[in-house]
Formats: structure tokens, C-alpha cells, sequence
């Protein structure tokens, strides 16, 4: 496993028309580039994921994992706005020398894919065997493959969409509301909005996971009447998440997800996966409440080459970092098929 950095010689200019002057993009990679140049896996992480896909991804990357370092070279990029590395708005702004804070600009998914090809370009790499991502990373992958177009072969995405529903902007709202009421937002430090940002988690693990797995995992003792294990436990993933993030970086990704529209300036969203030429696998789970099954069929039935499975879970939208037995079989079954 290597971790490097990759560093854009000229101002990278945005959607919004926005530059900026300097992009660190950080990556980590596993095995290496065959001569033929045909085993690149490019790995997208989802919202507060890192680069370290052998890590949070570990039932799929890794050593005799479905994607062996052995025969694949796996690359992850730390997505740009992320505090993983890339430049994010804790970066020092180099046409000012000050750090960005609150005037770091907003970022598209498509934005993100771009800054994702920089990379590849850098290293050489001219066709990609198979794109993946989850969720916000869906949404990257989807971007990325639109521009890809033949230089992508094998697409898979992962309980995300097309477009992001009313729904999704609304809960990352309801989100950055709640990383707003805390009252160092607005500071110009590392830990600005820290507890707003827990409570922010709190409300999107509402999201990422079922009521089903609620019941099986949070029942409390009958006759409890305070001090519910449910919620100790949003409160735990709240804390979880504000040691190991920060708000400004959340407020970025969350609004970057806001903006995921592929059919943006192209017609129509349909017109614009039909011009997505990879062979496509859309997997949907069926008790994701963030982003819908249907959302994944949709992909997969304007795709030329889409086709849909299904988790099986009451883990809900995260069950894509989890059920790894499942995803194995669907992604053996799609490779198989394969022309
Ligand atoms: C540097 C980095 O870490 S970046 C990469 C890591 N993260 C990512 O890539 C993002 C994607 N990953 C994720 O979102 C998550 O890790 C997932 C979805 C894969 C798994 O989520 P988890 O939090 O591990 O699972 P789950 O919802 O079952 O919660 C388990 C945790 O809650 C704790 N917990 C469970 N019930 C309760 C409760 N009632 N009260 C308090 N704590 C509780 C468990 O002890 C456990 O704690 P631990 O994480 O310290 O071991
Ligand atoms: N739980 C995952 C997926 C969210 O879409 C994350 O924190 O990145």
C-alpha cells in the first residue's frame, strides 16, 4: 500500500467558475499497473470515507480479498473539500497565503470526477478496467464514467442516483442546520462547529441505517423510561464522527452532494446515462431510505449497458460497506457475464 500525493501544476477551475489556484489530490494504492494496463480499479469513497479503501473496504480490498493487490491495481483518491489529505477548506488558499475556512468554494460531483481525471492523467493511465463507488461516491463514479466514456469498462454503483431526490438535499440540510446552531461556527479554527457536526451524524445515521436494525440492535430493557440504548448510541456515532472529521469539511461534501444532477446542462437526465457507454451494475439495497432502490434501477434502465441487483439487508444505506458476502456474489455474477 502507498500513499501519495498528487499536486495540479495549473489553477483548477470549477462549475461555479470558481479557481482553485492549487489542487492536492492524496491517493492510496494497492499492487501496481500490469504492462497491458488492464487492471485498474478505481475505488470512490462515500462522505466521510478516506483514501485507505483496504481499510474501510476491507471485505473487498486487500490480500485474498475480491480485489487482491496480487492481480489488481486498486487506486482510491481522497475526494477534494475531504480533511483526508486533499485540499480541503483547511488549506492554505496560495493566492492569499490564508487558510480558506468559510471562502473555500462550493464543489459539484462533477467537479470531484474532474479532479479525479487530473490524477489519472498523472499517472499515466489511459483506460480504467472498473470504477466503483457508494453512495456520494456513486455519485463521483457516475460523473467520471459519463466522461470516460470508452475509457471505462465496468461501472458499479452503489446505493446512490442519478440525481440527488428532495430527500437527500433535505436531510443534508437539516445537517448543516444543525452544524450552524453551534456556536463556533463561524470560527476560524480546526474544531469550528465540532458539536454540531455530532449532532449532524446523529441525524444522518438516522438515514444510513433501518428501523428494523433499531430493533434488532437498540431495544432497550423493558420498562426503561430514560437513558435509551438508541440513544446512546446516535450520541456514540456523533462522537465518533467529530474526533475523527471536521464541519468544514462535512458542510462542503454534504452541499457537493446536493449539487449531483448528471443530467445537468445535458438534455435530460435520461439522455445523459444513455451516453454512458461501460457495462453498468446499479445495486440497489432494500432498506435504504436515503437513496432509494428505485433510484438504482433507474440507473441501470437508461444505462446502454446497465443492469440491477439488489442487498438483501436491514442495515440500511450503509449496507454497501457491510454486506460483503453479498456483494461478492453480485459482483462474481456481473464479472461473469462479462462479454
Ligand atoms: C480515518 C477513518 O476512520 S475513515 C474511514 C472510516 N469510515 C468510512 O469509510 C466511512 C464508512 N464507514 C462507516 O460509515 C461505518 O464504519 C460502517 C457503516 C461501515 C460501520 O459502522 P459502525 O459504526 O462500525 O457500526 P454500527 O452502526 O453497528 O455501530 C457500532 C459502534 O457503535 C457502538 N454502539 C452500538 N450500540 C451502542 C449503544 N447503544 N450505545 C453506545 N454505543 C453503541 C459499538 O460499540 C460500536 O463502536 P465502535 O465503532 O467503537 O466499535
Ligand atoms: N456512512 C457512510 C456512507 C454515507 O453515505 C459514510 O459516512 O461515508
Amino acid at each position: 500500500m502507498r500513499t501519495e500525493s498528487f499536486i495540479s501544476q495549473t489553477p483548477f477551475e470549477l462549475e461555479s467558475g470558481k479557481v482553485l489556484p492549487e489542487l492536492e489530490l492524496t491517493f492510496t494504492t494497492y499492487g501496481s499497473l500490469n504492462a497491458e494496463q488492464n487492471n485498474v480499479v478505481w475505488v470512490v469513497h462515500a462522505l466521510t470515507g478516506d483514501s485507505k479503501v483496504g481499510e474501510w473496504w476491507n471485505g473487498m480490498v486487500g490480500e485474498d480479498q475480491f480485489y487482491d493487490p496480487a492481480n489488481h491495481f486498486i487506486i482510491c483518491v481522497n475526494l477534494p473539500g475531504s480533511c483526508y489529505g486533499s485540499t480541503n477548506p483547511l488549506s492554505v488558499n496560495s493566492m492569499t497565503g490564508d487558510v480558506y475556512f468559510y471562502d473555500f468554494p462550493t464543489l459539484t460531483t462533477r467537479d470531484m470526477a474532474r479532479a479525479l481525471d487530473l490524477v489519472r492523467e498523472g499517472l499515466g493511465i489511459c483506460t480504467i478496467h472498473t470504477l466503483l463507488g457508494g453512495s456520494l461516491g456513486g455519485q463521483v463514479a457516475l460523473e467520471w464514467a459519463y466522461l470516460l466514456a470508452e475509457n471505462l469498462k465496468n461501472l458499479v454503483i452503489l446505493a446512490s442516483t442519478a440525481k440527488s431526490s428532495p430527500w437527500v438535499v433535505g436531510f443534508n440540510e437539516t445537517q448543516r442546520m444543525a452544524i450552524e446552531s453551534d456556536c463556533t461556527w463561524g470560527e476560524k479554527s480546526l474544531e469550528a462547529g465540532k458539536k454540531g457536526l455530532e449532532t449532524a451524524r446523529a441525524i444522518a445515521m438516522l438515514s444510513y441505517r433501518h428501523p428494523a436494525d433499531f430493533e434488532r440492535k437498540q431495544q432497550s430493557p423493558e420498562g426503561t423510561v430514560d437513558g435509551f440504548r438508541a440513544a446512546t448510541y446516535l450520541r456514540y456515532q456523533g462522537q465518533k464522527l467529530g474526533n475523527r472529521f471536521t464541519a468544514l469539511s462535512y458542510w462542503v461534501l454534504s452541499k457537493a452532494m446536493d449539487s449531483h444532477d448528471l443530467g445537468r446542462g445535458r438534455e435530460s437526465l435520461e439522455k445523459a446515462l444513455e451516453k454512458i457507454k461501460a457495462r453498468t451494475l446499479a445495486v440497489g439495497v432494500d432498506s435504504d431510505l436515503l437513496f432509494l432502490p428505485q433510484e438504482s434501477q433507474f440507473i441501470a434502465n437508461h444505462i446502454p449497458k446497465g443492469s440491477y441487483r439488489e442487498i438483501k439487508s436491514t442495515a440500511g444505506h450503509d449496507a454497501f460497506l457491510i454486506e460483503f458476502e453479498q456483494l461478492q456474489y453480485i459482483l462474481r455474477s456481473f464479472y461473469l457475464n462479462a462479454d
